[in-house]
């Protein structure tokens, strides 16, 4: 009956929003594919690597001599090491770094998999360590490179977007969790901010960025 058919229709549009409100974001991006629901050219996959080798990496990661991201009051708290390229902040320009370590090789392969890129295409690797409280502010990575991956390890944190609409903001935010791989492009990496707010576990993440034709 059509007021039967409108009844359901109402039921299944709350069990829709509820869901929505429930399920973390990232179920969210895979339940609701409409551009709404998130920054066009965000892609984000769970598990992306095993425990193993999240281990592996973490454990390269804590050998490596971090220092104080040099940009900013809020960010110099965040210690990272730049290969292949760096961005000084100082000059205002791109820099050679020291070259991408051979253990990185087999996760740069994936990662280019997993963006449908050529091998060789992720010329720039930043790995960082956020300390319990301490979070990136807003910013859009710099024009120079093209697509951003990030691979999350060891604690979660929530990976907040923005964007100006009029005189609001428009927001979205993904559970970033550990061992996952999140793939900026597109809108996502060249209209919307990112940010992410102080963490409260211990967080790694290794970033890996793809170069403008420009950029070279
Ligand atoms: O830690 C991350 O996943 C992202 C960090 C970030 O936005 C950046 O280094 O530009
Ligand atoms: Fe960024």
């Amino acid at each position: 009956m059509p007021a039967n058919d409108g009844r359901e229709r109402f039921r299944k549009r709350n069990v829709l929003q509820s869901v929505r409100n429930e399920c973390s974001t990232v179920t969210q991006l895979a339940l609701f594919p409409n551009p709404r629901t998130g920054p066009a050219g965000l892609r984000y996959q769970p598990e992306f690597i095993s425990q193993t080798t999240e281990r592996e990496l973490v454990s390269r990661i804590s050998e490596l001599p971090l220092q104080p991201f040099q940009f900013g009051a809020f960010e110099g708290k965040r210690r990272v090491a730049s290969f292949g390229f760096r961005y000084d902040y100082e000059q205002r320009k791109l820099r050679e770094a020291d070259p991408i370590p051979t253990w990185l090789t087999p996760i740069i392969a994936a990662v280019e998999k997993f963006g449908d890129l050529p091998g060789g295409s992720v010329r720039q690797i930043l790995c960082t360590e956020y300390d319990v409280g301490v979070g990136i502010g807003w910013h859009r990575d710099k024009p120079h490179f093209d697509k951003v991956f990030g691979l999350s390890l060891e604690a979660s944190c929530r990976f907040r977007f923005r964007r100006a609409v009029g005189d609001k903001w428009e927001r979205f935010a993904l559970a970033a969790e550990p061992r996952s791989l999140y793939m900026m492009s597109g809108e996502s990496r060249h209209v919307w901010e990112h940010s992410i707010p102080a963490v409260e576990q211990r967080r790694y993440s290794i970033t890996f960025r793809t170069m403008k034709a420009e950029g070279r």
